[in-house]
Formats: structure tokens, C-alpha cells, sequence
């Protein structure tokens, strides 16, 4: 430390303070960074790094540094790649400072705490999420800050906590010090991977602490006056995030006004498979939202729009009450497509009101925010003129609960410039007529510089020079120009202030008065602007929460437009959601593959499931005839209806489900540590354990990943338990490639056969995609094989070994082939491992010749077929 100067003294000492942050170190115009700090930046942002002390003898420090008028990118830059910012600041006037400047951390932008433009995806949150533990309760609290939202929950077991986490994605998370363990690292993977992390200790969930700083941050409310005091651990989660954030962003957050509590019951509920396997909200393969349910469904138009299309999806409701009144929302929109229009023109110029908010609230907002925001808001009442005539109820309270905001708009009319310029301490923001002062100083610099225009022409005639000229720079305000040629002719009052290569340049005492006049009055003219734009910020700031709640209703509205637009562009209908167990699809589609298909046509399919007889329904057909799409196709189905929207059928009535579990494909999970056969097994697990009488369950080829007999075993033995036991009787869709689980029809009477029909066409196969009742008997395996383009060598001899395998099971018993030949009209020329059983014991009998049997014989007779049974 002795061999430093007092500035990189004053830098470690502020740095100690942040260890895990890049810092923003302020050195008159530049953010500088040093050290450590300095070599990781110059990576990320690809700025040169260089060495402070290089010639003298002191340690040599590695620096970069980036202008702090244009750090916006380049903090943007380091939060994309994971990095938390502090931004320290010179809190006194370098020119009054006695010795080194006082410096101090004024904000920390962290990835999870991002309020600018730049590091934010318009339709998508950003959430900071803290996650804690006790007793066995998991709870998690979540806050966007850009939007002041900020929601908590409680769950009861580990894996729902990180599903939800999953499903909630958030960009940075806060989490016990003790989960720094190993053991506890190792299960947090799947959410800590790609975020960035921070522990608290455990003094931070303190009940009481957590209490003071709610009052704190919430004008003196206690967690039973926010409706949150059912939720204890997810208080104590909620308290993580708001020391955080008094941590990092050293003022308040005033948009950040309430907590919003809810439990997983009030929603169908997802598991993290589910969500995945079904593309909600991002295709399984990149990860895009074009290609998901979302991608499809979103017709909205605002930012704000996005947000909750997206909520809506991932929390589909379970309070039938509320799903009708969307659905009629929906309804009445759909059936007024000229209305729509205009809805959707005037929601198009409403800017992402929650997003202004918060940085109004944050005081990071400029004057073209506060333009946006009027500009915005002054679509409300033409927006709340049109829903003005409508019935639905939730349209009705949309319009109630919508406030223009009049008072807001007109002070921002009043006071800010049509087109203000994005820099806030330039001028030219606050509009005439605002305010007497600065009317007064603006008519007094207007007159400034028309005087220095009048001595130009002035001083031109006085001396002759037709050339001078009176210009202005930073560095010696106003002087008058006169060419080397003309020098000879100036008057003896001209001072002269610089010599030019071939001019000169001089001041007058008149001059100098007006100047002082003009540019005294362009300084308080600045001030003074500055000062009145942040009155009208903060005024506008005190009206956050009507802002808020505004927003909100917009952002509803928005869904419900696109909702209608959707149903309208692509034929969809009103479902029938009811109480009861019947699901009925008739003609159903799956939403997002039948607008992929531009050439072949997609072919609508009916469905029946019930709690009786129609329970389980084991899907068989050839590979590639639909099987998947068809089950997620019901799945989907039934997720949209429980949202509110309409549904790709043509008449659907649909029962409140509790939760939709998916086993499709084979995902594995190496990361955790999982082969594919083990996630498959541990998914089908959680569904037995978690499915009950009102789920939906849909089962793509469990056992698929193991040899055939276990698979077989397993998959047989998850049907009959699916089917038998009451308590997890889950409405199924079971497809499959071992035909002998079509079997289970015969003996149990909630199970069902169906197949996706197929033609067979000189040796060929044609899809026709249509579900009919019964069970198929071949697979096509080595067709479609054939149609994926696998060399035709290898297709012959795949043949050749099926048709020995086929043989062969039968040679196997001891049976004469001959026998077997005769049976040929038996079904199925799959290889039937519960067929040949039988098929032997048949022939037996049927070979036996019963007048010439001795006694003996037949006892002995009787004895093999047991053997063989
Ligand atoms: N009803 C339909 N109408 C038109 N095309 C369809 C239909 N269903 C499925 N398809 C098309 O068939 C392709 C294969 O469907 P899918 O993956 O559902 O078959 P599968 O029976 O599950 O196959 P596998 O047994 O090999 O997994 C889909 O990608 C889709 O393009």
C-alpha cells in the first residue's frame, strides 16, 4: 500500500468494499478500471488495456478505461456477460477538493437489476430471484425491477422449487451462503448454470429484519397488510431480495410498491419436463421463442402485452369463473374485428409503460421517456371510448380500472418539448410558457446574441473590414476575427487575445459585458431547465403506482385482442370448460405444426377421455404416422382452454385439469449426471407419484430406452398402475410401438385401443395421419427407415433379419414350422412375445390325437400344456 498513490489507495480501499464486481472507477470524464478488473473488462469489451506506472518505480497496474458519457454499451456489454458493475462516483467538486476527491459506489447494475433498454429483451422479464429453505418449504421470491413487479410463492418439495425457477427464468439469483455446498451445488445446477449468483448469510432471513425492511420499502406495511403472511419462507426470501436491493441500488425503488403472493394450486401445473417437452414458451431444439406455443399465440402488440401472454401461458388458471370471463372477453372481441383494428392501432403506440415507470421511479429516466410516457398515455381515452360499449364483464373492468392519467399528461404537455433531445442537462427540454424564470433568461439570451449579430455589422462599417467576423469557442467565449491583410485597420480599443497563422483575434470591453450577460444567463438557462425536468420526473414518479395499475389493465386488454386475433386468423373455437371428466375433442389440431404445414394438409383429429371407460388410450402406428403430435396436440389443447384463449378444434369441451404430465422423447441430462434411460425413468416416477384423478398424463414410448423385455415390463406394469389405482387414475395417452400392451383393452375397462391409420402401397407407406379405434400391427419400422434415406444394402438385410426373427421366435418352442404356416392368418407379423405362448399351446392341442390317447398320456399331456402355459 506505501509504494501507492493516494488515488489507487483511495481505489482498493472502495474495491475491498466490492470484491465480486467490476469497478466503475469516475476519473474526470472516464470510468476507469484497474487491476484484475481491468484485464477481465479489456476481454469482454474488447478495449485496449495499458499500464499505469511503466516508467517509474512504483508496482505497474494494468487500466483501461471507457468515456462515462457513452458507458451505456459498454456496461450493457459486461451484464450480458454475467458481470455485476459498481459505478463509484466523484461526490465532491474536483475543484473544491482538498487532496484526493471524495469518491463513493452510488448504484451496483447487476444482471438481474437492469433497468436500461440496452440490456433488456422488450417481451421478455427480468427477474432477480432469491430462493431459500427451511424446514423442508421452499420459498421463492422474484422482482423485475425494469417493471417494479415482484411475486412470491412456497412450495413443498425441492424438485417443484426448481421447476418453478425453471419456468420463471430468472437472469441472476440470491441464494443461502450454505448452498455453497457441494452437495447442494450439484443439485442446484439445472438453475445456477449461466446465472449470476450471490449467497447471503443466513442473518439476511431474519424474520424481523425482513419485517423492518418491508415497512422500509413499503411505506410501513406489515407481510399480513400485503396478504402475504401465509407464505412465511417466501418472506424470508422476499427480505434476500429487498437487502439487495437497498445493497446495490443505494436509494429506493418506489415502483416497487407491493408483493403479489400465490400458490401452486390456484394454476395447472407444469413440470419442468412438461414446459419443455411441449415448447410453451421455447422450441426444445434452439431455444427459440418462434416455433413455441408462444411464437404462435403472440399477436400482441405492446412490450407490456408480451410480458403477460407469456405469464398466462406458463400459469394457466384453475378457477373456472375467471377462465370464462377471458373466454368471453375473447369472445366479444372476436366477434368485432373492425374494433379490433383500432384496438390493436391505438395499443401500438403505447410504449412499455411498466418499463418507464420504472426508470421514472428510478430517476434514470430522460426527457424523451417522459414524451414516451405521455405520448402513451394519451391513447387511453380513445383505447377506453371503444371498450366503453362492451359487455364482458372483464372488459368492463378493464375500462373501470384504467385510468388516463390526465393530470400526468397534461403536466408533461405543459412542461416538456414536443421532441426533447436525449442529454437532460443541455437545455432544451422544458417547453416555453412553463415557467416565468427561464422565459425571462431565454428572452435575454435570444437578445444576447442578436446584440452580437447588430456589433458584427457594426463594428464592420466602424473599421472598414468587411471580412471580421465574431465568433465564439469554449475556450475564449466571444472575440472578433480579423484576417493578417486587415490588421492594420483596427481601432485602438481591440484587445488582443491569439495570433493565428493568418489571423488575429481580439476582444472589447463591449463585448465582454453582453457576453457575461448571454452565456450567465445560457448557464442558469441549463440549470435551471435540469432542475425543472427532475421536479416534473418526481412528480410523475408520485403517481407510479396509478401508472402501474394502468399498465397492467393495457397489457390485459392487449392478451385479450390478441387472443381474439388469433382465434379469428387461424379457425379456432370456444371450448367448454367444465367441472366434470369428460374430454372431447372433435376435429382438434395441433396449434403450432398446422401453421408450419404449407404443403401437406394438417389432419384434424377427434378425442375422448373420461375417468371410466375411456381412461387410457394406447395409441399404436408406424413410426412417423402422428402419434406425438396427436398427444401433444390434446395437451396443448387443453393448456390454451385453461388460459382463457380458443382452441385449434372445431367443438372441444374440456374439464378442469390439475396438472399435464408429459414422457416424450428421449431427453437426456448429462449435466446432472443422468443417462437417458435414468431421466426417462425418474419422469415416469414423478408421474405415478404426482398424477391424480384430474390429471392429464401423456406417455410417449415409455421404456423405449432399455432392452425390449424390460422395456415391455415396465411399460405394461406404468399402464395397469395408471389404470388401476384410483388415487392416480390420470385421463392417459399412451403411445406405443410394443403392440403387446394393446392387449390391456381385454382385460381392463378404462383402457382403449387406437392406431393411427396407414396405407400400404407397393411396398410403401402413406400416412393418413387419421386416429381410428383399435390396435395396428406393424410397426413400418424398415419403410420409414427406407424413407429417411438409409442405404438400400442396409435396408435388404433388415428385412432379411426381421423375416428370421419372425421365424425363428416360432422355431425357438420346438414347434414345426409348418404348423406355424397355416396360422398365417393370425394378425400380427410383428414379433409377438405374449402371442407365441398361446399360439404354441394351440397347436399342441391342436395336434393331439384324442382317440387313440392313453390315460398315461394324457396325464403327461396335461402336465406339458401346464408347462407350456
Ligand atoms: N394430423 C396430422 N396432419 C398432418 N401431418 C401430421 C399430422 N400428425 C403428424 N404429422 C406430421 O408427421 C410428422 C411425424 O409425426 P409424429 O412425430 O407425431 O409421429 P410419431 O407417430 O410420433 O412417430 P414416431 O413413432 O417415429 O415417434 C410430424 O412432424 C408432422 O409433420
Amino acid at each position: 500500500m506505501s509504494e501507492l498513490t493516494p488515488m489507487m489507495r483511495q481505489y482498493l480501499e472502495i474495491k475491498a468494499d466490492y470484491p465480486d464486481t467490476i469497478l466503475f472507477f469516475r476519473m474526470g470524464d472516464f470510468y476507469e478500471m484497474f487491476l484484475d478488473d481491468a484485464v477481465k473488462a479489456s476481454r469482454i469489451l474488447g478495449i485496449t488495456l495499458t499500464c499505469r506506472n511503466k516508467s517509474s518505480d512504483g508496482p505497474e497496474i494494468p487500466l483501461c478505461g471507457v468515456p462515462f458519457h457513452s458507458c451505456a454499451p459498454y456496461i450493457a456489454k459486461l451484464i450480458e456477460a454475467g458481470e455485476k458493475v459498481a459505478i463509484c462516483e466523484q461526490t465532491e467538486d474536483p475543484k473544491l477538493a482538498k487532496g484526493i476527491v471524495k469518491r463513493e459506489v452510488v448504484k451496483v447494475v447487476t444482471p438481474g437489476l437492469v433497468v436500461e433498454d440496452a440490456s433488456l429483451s422488450p417481451k421478455e422479464n427480468n427477474y432477480l430471484l432469491a430462493l431459500f429453505e427451511e424446514e423442508k418449504r421452499f420459498g421463492l421470491a422474484y422482482l423485475d425491477l425494469s417493471t417494479g413487479e415482484f411475486r412470491i410463492t412456497e412450495l413443498a418439495d425441492q424438485a417443484a422449487a426448481l421447476a418453478e425457477v425453471t419456468c420463471i427464468g430468472p437472469r441472476e439469483l440470491i441464494l443461502p451462503a450454505s448452498y455453497r455446498d457441494p452437495a447442494q451445488t450439484k443439485a442446484l445446477v439445472s438453475i445456477t448454470a449461466g446465472r449470476a449468483l450471490t449467497y447471503f448469510e443466513e442473518w439476511v432471513y431474519d424474520s424481523d429484519y425482513c419485517k423492518r425492511l418491508i415497512a422500509n420499502q413499503f411505506k410501513g406495511a406489515t407481510p399480513a397488510t400485503l396478504g402475504c403472511d401465509g407464505l412465511p419462507v417466501a418472506l424470508l426470501a422476499a427480505g434476500a431480495v429487498l437487502h439487495y436491493l437497498v445493497d446495490t441500488q443505494k436509494g429506493s425503488a418506489p415502483h416497487v410498491t407491493s408483493i403479489s403472493s400465490y400458490f401452486e394450486s390456484e394454476h395447472l401445473l407444469l413440470d419442468e419436463s412438461t414446459r419443455r417437452n411441449l415448447e410453451l414458451t421455447a422450441t426444445i431444439s434452439e431455444g427459440k421463442r418462434k416455433g413455441s406455443l408462444l411464437g404462435l399465440m403472440d399477436r400482441t402488440v405492446t412490450a407490456m402485452g408480451g410480458r403477460k401472454l407469456k405469464q398466462w401461458i406458463n400459469y394457466p388458471l384453475m378457477d373456472l369463473k375467471k377462465i370464462v370471463e377471458r373466454q368471453d372477453a375473447v369472445e366479444e372481441l372476436l366477434g368485432q374485428p373492425g374494433l379490433r383494428g383500432e384496438l390493436r392501432d391505438l395499443l401500438s403506440g403505447v410504449y412499455d409503460l411498466e418499463r418507464l415507470n420504472g426508470r421514472i421511479s428510478l430517476a434514470s429516466a430522460s426527457a424523451k421517456d417522459l414524451a414516451a410516457l405521455k405520448g402513451s398515455l394519451s391513447r387511453i381515452p380513445g383505447l377506453k371510448e371503444r371498450i366503453a360499449g362492451l359487455n364482458a364483464k372483464l372488459l368492463r373492468e378493464l375500462n373501470a380500472g384504467t385510468d388516463p392519467l390526465d393530470d400526468i399528461c397534461s403536466l408533461i404537455e405543459r412542461a416538456i418539448v414536443e421532441n426533447p433531445p436525449f442529454v437532460l442537462r443541455e437545455g432544451g427540454i422544458i417547453a416555453d410558457g412553463y415557467h416565468e424564470e427561464l422565459d425571462e433568461l431565454r428572452a435575454i439570451s435570444r437578445e444576447g446574441k442578436g446584440f452580437i449579430a447588430r456589433l458584427e455589422a457594426k463594428e464592420k462599417s466602424r473599421t472598414g473590414i468587411s471580412s471580421l467576423k465574431i465568433r465564439y469557442n469554449k475556450v475564449f467565449g466571444y472575440y472578433i476575427e480579423v484576417t493578417k491583410a486587415n490588421v492594420s485597420a483596427i481601432p485602438e480599443d481591440y484587445i488582443r487575445r491569439q495570433t493565428l497563422a493568418n489571423a488575429e483575434r481580439y476582444i472589447t470591453p463591449e463585448l465582454k459585458e453582453y457576453e457575461e450577460k448571454v452565456l450567465g444567463a445560457e448557464d442558469r438557462i441549463r440549470d435551471l431547465e435540469f432542475a425543472l425536468f427532475q421536479e416534473v420526473r418526481e412528480a410523475t414518479a408520485a403517481q407510479g403506482e396509478r401508472i402501474a395499475r394502468s399498465a397492467d389493465r393495457l397489457a390485459t386488454l392487449d392478451v385479450l385482442v390478441s387472443l381474439a386475433e388469433l382465434a379469428h386468423d387461424r379457425g379456432y373455437c370456444r371450448p367448454e370448460i367444465h367441472e366434470g371428466s369428460e374430454l372431447s375433442i372433435t376435429e382438434g389440431r395441433h396449434p403450432v405444426i398446422e401453421e408450419m404445414h404449407s404443403t401437406e394438409r394438417f389432419v384434424p383429429n377427434d378425442t375422448f377421455l373420461d375417468n371410466s371407460e375411456n381412461q387410457l388410450i394406447i395409441i399404436t402406428g408406424p413410426n412417423m404416422a402422428g402419434k406425438s403430435t396427436f398427444m401433444r396436440q390434446v395437451a396443448l389443447i387443453t393448456l390454451m382452454a385453461q388460459m382463457g384463449s380458443f382452441v385449434p378444434a372445431e367443438k372441444s369441451r374440456i374439464p378442469l385439469v390439475d396438472r399435464i404430465f408429459t414422457r416424450v422423447g428421449a431427453s437426456d441430462n448429462i449435466a446432472r449426471g443422468h443417462s437417458t434411460f435414468m431421466v426417462e425413468m425418474m419422469e415416469s416416477a414423478a408421474i405415478l407419484r404426482g398424477a391424480t384423478a384430474k390429471s392429464l398424463v401423456i406417455l410417449d414410448e415409455i421404456g423405449r430406452g432399455t432392452s425390449t423385455f424390460d422395456g415391455v415390463s415396465i411399460a405394461w406394469a406404468v399402464a395397469e398402475y395408471l389404470h388401476d389405482n384410483k388415487l392416480h387414475a390420470a385421463k392417459t395417452l399412451f403411445a406405443t410401438h410394443y403392440h403387446e400392451l394393446t392387449e390391456l383393452a381385454v382385460t381392463r375397462p378404462g383402457i382403449k385401443n387406437f392406431n393411427i391409420a396407414v396405407r400400404e402401397w407397393n411396398e410403401r407407406i402413406i400416412f393418413l395421419r387419421k386416429i381410428v379405434p383399435g390396435g395396428a400391427s406393424h410397426s413400418y419400422g424398415i419403410q420409414v427407415a427406407r424413407l429417411a434415406g438409409l442405404p438400400q444394402s442396409v435396408i435388404e438385410r433388415a428385412k432379411e433379419i426381421l423375416l428370421n426373427l419372425e421365424k425363428g421366435e416360432y422355431v425357438e418352442g420346438g414347434l414345426p414350422r409348418l404348423a406355424r404356416g397355416k396360422q398365417k392368418s393370425a394378425p400380427s407379423p410383428q414379433l409377438s412375445l405374449f402371442g407365441a405362448a398361446d399360439d404354441q399351446l394351440r397347436e399342441r392341442l391342436r395336434n393331439v390325437e384324442v382317440t387313440t390317447l392313453t390315460p398315461l398320456e394324457a396325464l403327461n399331456l396335461v402336465d406339458e400344456l401346464k408347462r407350456l402355459l
